[in-house]
């Protein structure tokens, strides 16, 4: 099982993750796209990565155009560096299809 992050480790992984921010036991970003399309591919693409990392967080398409991916380490109950890894892997997955 992954250890829990120290609140001093997370902010420091936070300022190499471009537009992630904590909450509470959670790492979680909003992408807000051209359209319902381009929010679908969006959340395709963050469904690869993330089961290719077997890490999978929430993904949320809301207002027609935006996209919300939360994600937090179920087995162990909080901020692990697995969501780490999901959320620098998202970003540069994302920087390419963009
Ligand atoms: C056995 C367990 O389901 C796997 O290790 C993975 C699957 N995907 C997962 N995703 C997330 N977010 N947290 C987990 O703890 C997790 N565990």
């Amino acid at each position: 099982m992954a250890e829990l992050l120290d609140p001093q480790t997370v902010e420091k992984e936070l300022s190499d993750l471009a537009g992630w921010a904590r909450e509470g036991d959670t790492l979680t970003r909003t992408w807000q796209l051209k359209g319902f399309s381009g929010a679908l591919q969006v959340a395709n693409v963050v469904g690869y990565v993330a089961n290719r990392l077997n890490h999978h967080p929430d993904i949320a398409i809301h207002d027609y155009n935006r996209v919300t991916v939360t994600t937090t380490t179920h087995d162990s109950g909080g901020l692990t560096a697995n969501d780490v890894r999901l959320a620098s892997a998202v970003n540069a997955a994302l920087t390419v299809a963009e």
